[in-house]
């Protein structure tokens, strides 16, 4: 059987005089071997791009983090310089098709920024800088340009008993990395906690009645893929996913 097709969102990043359309390899290759599917790059061109006709080429959508952070304007808040950056293409892009993949039963994985595009995109809001919020921990990367240390485990997640992470992970609690400054506020139409961190911070949701697979952490799981147990689970999990939409889409 030939392999399902995963399309995986982009950053617009300006480099050299250029803005380029990039996801990080981790992604790639967490796609790759972690769910033995074909990672393809979807450039973040907004509106200009036909997404119906997009979407139905492929056989599930992977949300990848960034550095770059969801407007709140989207969600109803104020952007500011200091909680910036944004990436209006990325936002443009994937809330539309997240929307889109997700009432059409199509896999969605979306960790970190994608997690927080999946709620703002289902109607849910975000905590902005949580660190600065009362009650809650420091939730951003360790301040290294080491990537193996800024992607080194953080804090525990309790999962929700008897839900979709429960299924893939078991329901006993495990270690994850933490690299972000926002966080899940409203819960979007639909959505569900599959774990939190111990200070209320949503760390994993998945979508109540979804015609398809819906899955997202607040964690990265790709970077450990090859590794990690839960995160090689995980990946392991959409791979199952997207194979299963594939036969279904071809009629195989
Ligand atoms: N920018 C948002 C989303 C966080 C996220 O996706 N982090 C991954 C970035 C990886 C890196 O820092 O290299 C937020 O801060 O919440």
């Amino acid at each position: 059987m030939t392999k399902p097709l995963v399309l995986v969102t982009a950053d617009v990043k300006a480099v050299d005089g250029y803005n380029w359309h990039a996801a990080a390899s981790t992604y790639l290759q967490a796609v790759l071997k972690g769910s033995d599917a074909i990672p393809m790059i979807l450039p973040s061109l907004g509106a200009d791009l036909d997404l119906e006709a997009a979407l139905d080429q492929v056989d599930g959508v992977l949300a990848t983090g960034s550095r770059s952070n969801v407007n709140p304007e989207l969600y109803g808040g104020e952007s500011t310089e200091e909680n910036g950056p944004y990436d209006p293409g990325r936002d443009s892009t994937t809330l539309p098709l997240l929307r889109r993949a997700v009432e059409r039963g199509i896999p969605v994985f979306a960790v970190c920024r994608g997690m927080q595009e999946l709620n703002v995109a289902l109607g849910g809001t975000l905590l902005t800088e949580v660190q600065t919020l009362e009650g809650r921990k420091d939730h951003r990367a360790p301040t290294t340009e080491r990537q193996e240390e800024r992607f080194r485990i953080a804090h525990p997640v309790e999962v929700t008993p008897g839900g979709c992470l429960a299924a893939v992970l078991g329901e006993e609690p495990f270690e994850v990395n933490s690299l972000h400054r926002q966080a899940v506020g409203d819960l979007g139409n639909g959505l569900i906690i599959e774990a939190q961190a111990e200070d209320g911070t949503i760390e994993a949701a998945s979508l109540k009645d979804s015609p398809g697979y819906v899955l997202a952490t607040q964690w990265h799981p790709e970077y450990w893929v090859m590794t990690d147990g839960p995160s090689k689970r995980l990946f392991e999990a959409f791979g199952e996913a997207v194979r299963a939409y594939r036969e279904k889409r071809l009629g195989l």
